[in-house]
């Protein structure tokens, strides 16, 4: 039996156990995890210096305090989220118990990118322990020593039947594609997000598919082209341009592109030095062969700013591109490096169309003063997320949903959202069997009076929440009543008024029979 399906099934039984399934099992695994992070800072980032050249800083801005939080957040609201939550319900339900219960789906298979390797691998395994799953992690072998480190750390503080590692290239991925899971969270390109979702219907697995694309960048000419040059430097060149939601091109009218263009060499300069290739701040190419690829793209296009490359590090600086068209090589695929194409358009009505006539993107950046041109923006494009002034930040907020749509990915994640998508949403509806005349209206024979009737049971929704917190407000004062008619008979009245004005108020609407 091949070591994947051996390793699958050993997580299925230790699910099996029911062990997953304790809040307090899932706590102590997320405290295990939280723990790992600060412990092993050193041996994270010595491998992530190895794999993309990342300072210990920039490891810890862009993985680990980003998934710090997301534990906490996972560990102080588990109880809310694994908690049954109430529903609306109809008068035919009224005296039921209806709620939805988060329930762990079983064993999960988590497929990470290279990029932040820790980030898109261990964030959602967060969500997947938090859930009560078991999950199978699967680090990409192009960050091969964080691949290492996970393997070898993650079982030092996690349960390792449940959250096993398994490492290797594509043959392992496959072997374990080959295996039933009762969900596939994968991150990388849409490639191979295909042959992921091709090989998980065999088995009618639900995917997860966090994929990349061309995330477009408008700059309006009304706009402070410093600041928003600024940001744009900063959003593209980090992690040398290896990031998902990394602006991919710039889109703006010709009459700033000379000003575009200065203000990014400036900050360039600013953030990388004159020497970009000796700062520590900045990343290399993860392998040769995501260089040669880098490197072909600025063919046919003019170099403005960069364009300095060094095969035996995997370096390239901080480049920017002119005279390019949709045409060109670069506008072809997702460029996933530090080349920043400008393509000059008429204005906004060009911009929308361009984004329009392509695949929608993970992320959406535009920079304007006008709110109205962003809402505009909004309301005429598509795309996984829409950021106005700024880049990636987005990525930081745990109550944003994460994902892609169309060709960007399916599913989204981050805090709760993780959870949700990792967790089946129960329907749970709990009758007595009283009351039965109630139901005359649904059982034949069917009559146009029973039908009237089946309308307003059906139709009137109901807030039973509302209803049992004025139930309890009417008791509250009931006995505040009782207690003033014993000792002050004479504000009895009044006490009375009150209570006759509450069962009176809006509290009531919902289940007006009128
Ligand atoms: N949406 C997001 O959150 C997000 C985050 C990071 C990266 N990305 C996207 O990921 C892409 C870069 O990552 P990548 O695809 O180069 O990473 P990658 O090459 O590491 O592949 C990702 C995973 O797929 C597996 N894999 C590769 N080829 C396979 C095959 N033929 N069959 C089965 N499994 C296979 C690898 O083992 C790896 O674990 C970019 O498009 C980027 O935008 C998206
Ligand atoms: C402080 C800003 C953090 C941004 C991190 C971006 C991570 C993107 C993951 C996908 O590539």
């Amino acid at each position: 039996m091949p070591v994947e399906q051996q390793v699958v099934a050993r997580a299925r039984k230790a699910f099996l156990t029911g062990r997953s399934k304790a809040l307090s099992y899932r706590l102590s695994q997320l405290k295990g995890l939280r723990r790992l992070i600060t412990e092993k800072q050193r041996d994270i980032a010595d491998a992530l210096r190895k794999d993309l050249h990342k300072s210990e800083n920039a490891t810890q801005l862009y993985e680990m305090i980003g998934l710090e939080g997301e534990i906490d957040l996972a560990v102080s609201h588990l109880s809310e989220w694994a908690a049954p939550r109430p529903v609306e319900q109809s008068l035919l339900t009224v005296a039921d118990e209806v709620y939805i219960q988060p329930e762990p789906l079983g064993v999960v298979l988590i497929i990470g990118a290279w990029n932040y390797p820790w980030a898109v691998t261990v964030q959602p395994l967060i969500g997947a322990i938090a859930a009560g799953n078991a999950a199978v992690i699967k680090p990409s072998e192009v960050s091969s020593h964080t691949s290492k480190v996970m393997e070898e750390l993650l079982p030092l503080y996690l349960d390792k039947e449940l959250f096993p590692v398994v490492t290797g290239g594509v043959v392992q991925t496959q072997e374990l594609l080959k295996q039933r899971f009762d969900h596939i969270f994968y991150t990388g390109n849409s490639t191979v997000g295909k042959v992921v979702m091709e090989a998980a219907a065999r088995h009618l697995t639900p995917v997860t598919l966090e994929l990349g694309g061309k995330s477009p960048c408008y700059i309006d000419k009304d706009c402070d082209l410093s600041v928003a040059c600024r940001r744009i430097t900063w959003g593209k060149y980090v992690n040398c341009g290896q990031t998902c939601i990394a602006p991919d091109y710039i889109l703006c009218e010709p009459s700033i592109q000379d000003k575009v263009v200065k203000e990014i060499r400036k900050c360039i300069k600013e953030f990388y030095t004159d020497d970009p290739k000796t700062c520590p701040d900045y990343s290399r190419i993860v392998s040769l062969r995501h260089f040669r690829r880098i490197v072909a793209l600025m063919e046919g296009s003019s170099v403005a700013i960069g364009g300095e490359t060094d095969e035996a590090q995997c370096y390239i600086a901080p480049t920017v591109l002119t005279e390019v068209t949709s045409e060109s090589k670069v506008m072809q695929e997702e460029i996933f490096g530090p080349l920043l194409p400008i393509i000059p358009i008429s204005g906004t009505d060009e911009a929308i169309e361009f984004i329009n006539k392509r695949e929608k993107p993970l992320a959406l950046y535009v920079f304007s003063s006008s709110d109205k041109m962003i809402k505009r923006m909004i309301a005429d494009t598509s795309s996984g997320a829409l950021l106005a002034n700024d880049c990636l930040v987005h990525y930081t907020l745990s109550d944003l949903p994460f994902g892609g749509v169309g060709s960007s990915g399916m599913g989204h994640y981050h805090g709760r959202y993780t959870f949700d998508q990792l967790s089946h949403l129960r329907s749970c509806l709990i009758k007595k069997l009283r009351m039965e005349r109630v139901n005359q209206v649904r059982y034949p024979p069917h009559t146009a009076q029973k039908l009237r009737w089946a309308r307003l049971f059906l139709l009137k929704r109901v807030d039973v929440g509302q209803w049992r917190r004025a139930a309890q407000a009417v008791a509250l004062v009931t006995l505040a009543a009782y207690v003033v008619q014993v000792r002050r008979p004479e504000r009895f009245t009044s006490i009375l008024y009150w209570l006759g004005s509450l069962v009176n108020s809006d509290l009531w609407s919902p289940c007006d029979l009128r």
